[in-house]
C-alpha cells in the first residue's frame, strides 16, 4: 500500500447552497491515498452534491479543495486527469453492448487498436462480462451495469474514485461482488470515495467514514472509532409475566425496564461469558425469562444516536 504525507483530497470549508438552501455548511474532508473513505447520509443530506464539488462538476460557494495536490479552483484539468466518477451520472449507453460501450471509452483515450482491445479484454473478463460483452447493455442486469460503469472509468487509471451510491438497489451477492472489486482496487493503490445510505457498506469497507447531516459532518473516523462514541450494547430480554420482569429488574440495576412491552435492557457487550453470567443469575434467582435477544452497537446506532435519526429517513428541508 502506497503512503504519502499529502492526502489525496483535501477539502477545506466546503459551503454551498441553492437558492435559500444551504446543502454545505462548511465541511472538511481529508482523504489518505489507497484508502476507502465513505461520506454518510440520509437522504438529501448533500453526499451527491460533495461528489460533484470533488469531481469538478459543480463549483462550490466557498471552501478550497485539493484532490493529489492540485487545486481544484485552480488546475480542474489536472484534477480531471487522475479521477474517475461511477454512480448517478452513468455514462454508460444502454444501446451498445459492453464491449462497445468500453471500446468507446478506449477510443475516447486514444489507446489504438491493439492496446484498445487488450484493455477491453482485460476488464471485460476482470469484471465478469466476458460472456455478456456482445449483449446490449439494456439486457443487463442491475450489477453487470455498475461492474461495466466502473469498468468504463478504469479505463483511464483514475489514481481515484468517486463512487456514487454503487450498490443502492443490488441484491446481496451483486454488492458483495462490487465491494470485492473495491478491496481489490485499493489493494492496487487506488483511492476510493464513497458515498452511501448503507451502514453495512460503510463498516465492511471504509478505512474511514463521515457521517454528514444537515450540511455539515457530524463525526468522522474509523468504523470501530465511531461506533465507541455510543454506548456500548445490551442484551434484552422478554417476559410473558409482569411479576417476572420484576423481579429481574431487581437483580439488574442497570437495567432499563419497559413495562409496556415486558422487556428488560441489561447493559452488556454481548460477549458470551457476559451473556452466560447472566443467565446464570436469572436462573439462579429462578426467574423465567420467554426469550432474549443480544444487541450490540452498529453504525446505525451511531447515526441515530449523533442525529437523532437513522439514514434511511428522509429529509425535509
Ligand atoms: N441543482 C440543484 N438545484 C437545487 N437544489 C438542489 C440541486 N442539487 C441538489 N439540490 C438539493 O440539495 C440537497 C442535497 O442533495 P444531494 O443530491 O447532494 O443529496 P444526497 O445526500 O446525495 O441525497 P441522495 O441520497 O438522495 O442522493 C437536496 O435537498 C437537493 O434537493
Amino acid at each position: 500500500m502506497t503512503t504519502t504525507t499529502s492526502p489525496m483530497v483535501e477539502a477545506t470549508g466546503l459551503r454551498k447552497a441553492y437558492r435559500k438552501q444551504v446543502v454545505l455548511d462548511g465541511v472538511d474532508l481529508r482523504v489518505a491515498e489507497a484508502t476507502v473513505f465513505a461520506l454518510l447520509g440520509p437522504n438529501g443530506a448533500g453526499k451527491t452534491t460533495t461528489v460533484q464539488i470533488l469531481s469538478t462538476l459543480i463549483p462550490p460557494d466557498g471552501g478550497t479543495v485539493r484532490v493529489a495536490g492540485h487545486d481544484l479552483a485552480a488546475e480542474p484539468d489536472r484534477v480531471r486527469a487522475v479521477i474517475g466518477v461511477t454512480g448517478q451520472f452513468s455514462a454508460v449507453d444502454a444501446l451498445l453492448t459492453g464491449a462497445e460501450n468500453l471500446r468507446l471509452m478506449t477510443d475516447l483515450r486514444h489507446l489504438g487498436r491493439i492496446e484498445g482491445r487488450r484493455v477491453v479484454d482485460d476488464l471485460l473478463a476482470r469484471f465478469d462480462l466476458t460472456d455478456a460483452a456482445d449483449k446490449p447493455v439494456a439486457a443487463y442486469s442491475g450489477g453487470m451495469k455498475r461492474r461495466l460503469d466502473l469498468a468504463m472509468t478504469l479505463v483511464g487509471r483514475p489514481r481515484l474514485i468517486f463512487l456514487d451510491e454503487p450498490t443502492a438497489g443490488l441484491d446481496p451477492r451483486s454488492r458483495r461482488a462490487m465491494w470485492q472489486i473495491v478491496r481489490e482496487l485499493v489493494a492496487e493503490g487506488t483511492t476510493v470515495f464513497l458515498t452511501t445510505q448503507y451502514l453495512e457498506e460503510a463498516d465492511h469497507l471504509a478505512d474511514r467514514v463521515a457521517l454528514l447531516d444537515g450540511g455539515r459532518l457530524v463525526a468522522e473516523g474509523s468504523p470501530a472509532e465511531l461506533k465507541r462514541l455510543v454506548p456500548g450494547g445490551h442484551v434484552r430480554l422478554h417476559f410473558t409475566d409482569p411479576a417476572q420482569l420484576a423481579a429481574a429488574a431487581g437483580l439488574f440495576p442497570a437495567a432499563t425496564r419497559h413495562d409496556d412491552d415486558l422487556t428488560l435492557r441489561v447493559p452488556g457487550d454481548g460477549g458470551v461469558s457476559g451473556v452466560k453470567a447472566l443467565l446464570d443469575r436469572l436462573d439462579a434467582a429462578g426467574v423465567a425469562v420467554e426469550s432474549m435477544s443480544l444487541h450490540t452497537p452498529d453504525l446505525d446506532d451511531v447515526f441515530l444516536a449523533l442525529t437523532g435519526h437513522r439514514t434511511e429517513e428522509k429529509v425535509t428541508a
